[in-house]
This record gives structure tokens, C-alpha cells and sequence, in this order.
């Protein structure tokens, strides 16, 4: 399995772990620690010496009841470290947004995935998407992070998730975006209940009708700490075992905030997995 850039392709034989890196005062689990643009480059050498193969970039928080952030002030957090990013590393660099200024500057930095919690839905981010020639990530999602969480309802969650990311597929491949370049992601914590987040998760599965690589992103969320009650720094266990769930099921891309935690999960399950009849 492979994702593509018009450049570049990234193996997804082995999985993928993608580092994240919050540019956002309000961040829900830095704290906003990592505003300063040397921290951020700091972070994310150590994050992929900690065997990160991408680096997501992102300006504005998607938490649930974040604020909206203005595209100057996105464009003014994110671009420059993206710049920054590609002068000094050789790993993907993926931006966080869904706003077409946004993924056109960051893609002309350097970008090479973007990673839009949007699915491309807003106004010209389809188009600036197909010229970019940058891997998509799209993820699904049910209303808006300020009020998606209020009360979330599905008929068959896994059934409505897949329905969605086919639409926006067809969409794309519409707007001239190749296969190849596309990944998927259920969205977890978008829009969901906690059953409806574990049912996703103990379904995953499903989501390979579509063929392409899947992108699963449950670090520190609420999906583990209302079911743990535990706060965001002690999830790190239940982050790693739905990880691990969703990398049995066949998952890709691990966008986690614990790299290094999660590397070593992954190579011990793969030295385990190795000798499996
Ligand atoms: C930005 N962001 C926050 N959570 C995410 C998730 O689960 N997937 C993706 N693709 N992006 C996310």
C-alpha cells in the first residue's frame, strides 16, 4: 500500500507513525508549549528520531469547542515552520487545515500531505487541493468542532462513516486528485459518542472496502479518558492499546502525540505479528 505525492511516496507496508505538532495556544494537550518556532523545529527532530515518518503541522486547535482561527493568524503560525520543517528534515510534513489559502501556502513550503479534518468541503479547497500535487488525507466528521460533540446521532455509525468518505473519494477523483494520493480516517472524537467512537473502532475493518491506506488518530482523547476517567496526561496506555487495535485491523498511519511510546508498540506487535500462523 502507498500514498503518493506528484513527487514523492510514502511505503505503508510498515506502518506509519505521524507526530503531532500543535501551533496553538490552546492546544488541548501541549498547553501551547510549542508557540515558539524553535521549539516546534526542537519537537519535531525529536519526534522523528523517535521514529515519526510524518510530521502534522497544524495552527488551529479541532478540539471539541475550539474557536475558529482567522487565516492570517493560521497562515502566520503554520507556513514558517513549515519552511522551517523542510529545511531540516527529510520526513513527510503534513499541515492541519481546512482552509484553501492555508494548504496552498503550506504545500508551496514544503508540504506534502494535507490533512484536512474537513474533507475538503470548504470553499475551494478541492481545487487547491488537485493543483497542489500534495497527498489528502480526508477524515470525517459530523458538524463543527465548536458544538459537533453536543449530541451526535447515527443510524449505523460505521455505515454512515464509509458512505461519507466515499462521497468525498468520488469528489475528489471528480477534481482530478488521483487514488493515489488519497488516505481515509474515521475521524475519531469527531462528532461521536463514546459507543459510537468504539464501535468505529471495533469496526475498522470495514473501512478497507474503499481500498485505500486508513489514517487513525485516538491519542490522549476523549474517547479514552471518559471510559478510563482518566485526564490527558494519564492516557498513554489506553492511546497505545486502541493504537494497536486499530493497527490489527489493518490501519496505516498512527497520528499520535507519544512517538516514541507508540514506535515501540508497533515493533513489538510486529515482531509478534512476524510469527503468527
Ligand atoms: C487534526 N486532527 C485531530 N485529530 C485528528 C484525527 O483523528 N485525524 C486526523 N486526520 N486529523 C486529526
Amino acid at each position: 500500500m502507498l500514498l503518493s505525492t506528484s513527487s514523492k511516496t510514502l511505503n505503508l507496508t510498515s506502518p506509519q507513525v505521524m507526530g503531532i505538532l500543535n501551533l496553538t495556544p490552546d492546544s488541548f494537550s501541549d498547553g501551547g508549549r510549542f508557540v515558539a518556532r524553535d521549539a516546534a523545529l526542537r519537537h519535531a527532530l525529536q519526534m522523528v528520531r523517535d521514529g515519526a515518518g510524518i510530521i502534522d503541522v497544524g495552527g488551529e486547535s479541532t478540539r471539541p469547542g475550539a474557536d475558529e482561527v482567522g487565516e492570517q493568524q493560521e497562515l502566520e503560525r503554520v507556513v514558517p515552520v513549515i519552511e522551517l520543517l523542510r529545511a531540516e528534515l527529510d520526513c513527510w510534513i503534513s499541515v492541519d487545515t481546512s482552509k484553501a489559502v492555508v494548504m496552498r501556502e503550506a504545500v508551496s513550503a514544503g508540504a506534502d500531505l494535507i490533512n484536512d479534518i474537513r474533507a475538503l468541503r470548504e470553499p475551494g479547497t478541492l481545487a487547491v487541493a488537485a493543483e497542489s500535487g500534495a497527498a489528502v488525507c480526508l477524515m470525517h466528521m459530523l458538524g463543527q468542532p465548536r458544538t459537533m460533540q453536543q449530541a451526535p446521532g447515527y443510524s449505523d455509525v460505521t455505515v454512515e462513516v464509509l458512505a461519507f468518505l466515499e462521497e468525498r473519494l468520488s469528489s475528489c477523483e471528480q477534481a482530478g486528485i488521483a487514488r493515489e494520493r488519497i488516505c481515509l480516517d474515521p475521524g475519531y472524537g469527531f462528532g461521536k459518542s463514546l459507543e459510537h467512537n468504539y464501535e468505529l473502532l471495533g469496526k475498522l475493518g470495514r473501512l478497507h472496502a474503499t481500498g485505500l491506506p486508513l489514517l487513525v488518530g485516538m491519542s490522549r482523547k476523549s474517547m479514552i479518558g471518559q471510559l478510563l476517567q482518566r485526564d490527558v496526561t494519564e492516557r498513554l496506555a489506553g492511546t497505545l492499546a486502541a493504537h494497536l487495535f486499530a493497527l490489527s485491523q489493518g490501519a496505516h498511519i498512527f497520528r499520535v502525540h507519544d512517538v516514541k511510546d507508540m514506535s515501540d508498540a508497533i515493533r513489538v506487535w510486529q515482531q509478534a505479528a512476524h510469527y503468527q500462523g
